[in-house]
């Protein structure tokens, strides 16, 4: 095996890989209706052709009126018309006159208050309005969301249900967007057997599948998953290659540290290339990454929880960086709520829970079950901590990084 890679990098030279890497291989655009657009990275400038609102309108149901004519005590002014929302009739008041409105329909001519109607006296057309409401209350003008030409979303931007539906207001109904990766996902191990199946003395189940594809539909994707694969390294290289000629992105989990049965890394230096492997990270260090055929190439360390931080971190990074996602996944700050020491010098993402204290400061709990394997710790945490490289020692209060989950 070749060593000409970069190994026992830090994160930070990892994450750095990943992202040229990424950026090398961003992925083609196509051209949506936008109701398929949900949740995709925008490839586009979004550029307002109409303002929002379109028109002057009302905020309430109620009466427009000129607020001169009502502003010296309480009036009696003349029904002249109404206006519902839908097509403008192109009504007028003058004074003396009013317009029974609706929510959203356009303002009358002349008119710049509304007044709600469980304030007005209603006698036939005669309707009498109450002293002391504000000039312009109730009234939405035109232009006062978004104006025209406005640079409303840019390229790199996640289509969240609100960014598509300000692009549905805007009258807009096709988008450019990144298209999303395709990806194959693989576990291997002679022990591993599926749930449903009794297990053998030495067996465990494969736990690693449902994680990988789940954290994978959780961030939009549709991944592919191959039957469990047992050590074996021509069926596996043969496997692997089939999915590297079609998908994007192929994902291994087990295989990648120092046992006799870890073949994954020999495997992508004889037919693909290695771009790194370990990183100076916990859990996950044996991390691997690099290309096969035409796809990008992630192995995972087998331990459960190194998946779920591989893929928190680095694995969903390539995967956002690919589709050339430009905004950052949310990192927050939090006070330690128990002390950590840490003798390793890699970064380490401890699993714990996060709490809002009734100061409004968020308090990082982590979690005493460190173990790559305890998967169940895991799971009832939300968020990882992440502590500094090199020996540390944190006090209770200390300010770290935690990236909730
Ligand atoms: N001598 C060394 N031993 C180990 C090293 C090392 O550097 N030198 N690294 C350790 C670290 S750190 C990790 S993490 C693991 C990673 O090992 P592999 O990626 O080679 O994974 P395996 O050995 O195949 O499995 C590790 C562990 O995970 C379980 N596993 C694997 N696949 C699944 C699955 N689909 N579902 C549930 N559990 C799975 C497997 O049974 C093992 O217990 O290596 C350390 N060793
Ligand atoms: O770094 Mo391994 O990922 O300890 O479990």
């Amino acid at each position: 095996m070749r060593d000409d890679f970069p190994t026992q990098l830090t994160f930070d030279d990892a994450q750095a890989i990943v992202d040229a890497t990424a950026a090398e291989h961003r992925l083609p655009t196509e051209r949506l209706a936008l109701a398929r657009t949900h949740q995709r990275i925008l490839a586009q400038d979004v550029v307002a052709p109409i303002p929002l609102p379109p028109f002057d309108n009302s905020a309430m149901d109620g009466y427009a009126v000129r607020h001169a004519d009502i502003a010296r005590g309480e009036t009696t002014l003349q029904l002249v018309g109404e206006q519902f929302a839908g097509r403008a009739l192109d009504l007028r008041v003058d004074a003396g006159q009013c317009v029974r409105i609706t929510t959203g329909a356009p303002m009358p001519a002349g008119a710049d208050t509304v007044v709600i109607r469980e304030v007005v006296r209603i006698e036939g057309d005669r309707i009498t309005f109450p002293a002391d409401f504000r000039a312009g209350a109730n009234v939405r003008y035109a232009g006062e969301d978004v104006q025209v030409d406005d640079a409303v979303l840019a390229p790199g931007q996640v289509l969240t249900p609100a960014r598509v539906a300000t692009v549905a207001s805007l009258g807009i109904d096709q988008l450019s967007v990144s298209a999303r990766p395709t990806v194959a996902v693989f576990t291997t191990g002679d022990e591993l057997v599926q749930p449903g199946i009794a297990l053998e003395p030495g067996q465990i189940h494969d736990s690693n599948r449902e994680l990988l594809m789940g954290l994978l539909r959780a961030d939009g994707l549709e991944p592919t998953a191959w039957p469990t694969m047992p050590d074996d390294p021509e069926r596996i290289a043969s496997m692997l290659r089939d999915a590297a000629s079609s998908f994007d992105v192929v994902i291994t989990c087990g295989a990648v540290s120092a046992g006799e049965k870890d073949h994954v890394p020999a495997l992508l230096d004889a037919h693909g290339r290695i771009r790194f492997w370990k990183v100076r990270m916990k859990p996950g260090m044996p991390l691997l990454f690099g290309d096969l055929d035409q796809a990008r190439f992630l192995g995972l360390p087998g331990n459960p929880v190194s998946v779920f931080a591989t893929y928190a971190t680095l694995g969903r990074r390539l995967l956002d960086g690919l589709q050339g996602r430009t905004e950052a996944r949310r990192v927050f700050r939090a006070r330690l709520a128990t002390p950590i020491d840490k003798p390793h010098a890699r970064r380490e993402f401890l699993r714990g829970r996060l709490e809002v204290g009734e100061d409004g400061t968020l308090r990082a709990h982590p979690d005493a079950a460190t173990g790559s394997h305890r998967l169940r710790a895991a799971a009832m945490a939300d968020a990882l901590i992440v502590v500094p490289e090199g020996p540390q020692q944190l006090s209770i209060g200390s300010v770290v990084d935690v990236l909730p989950y």
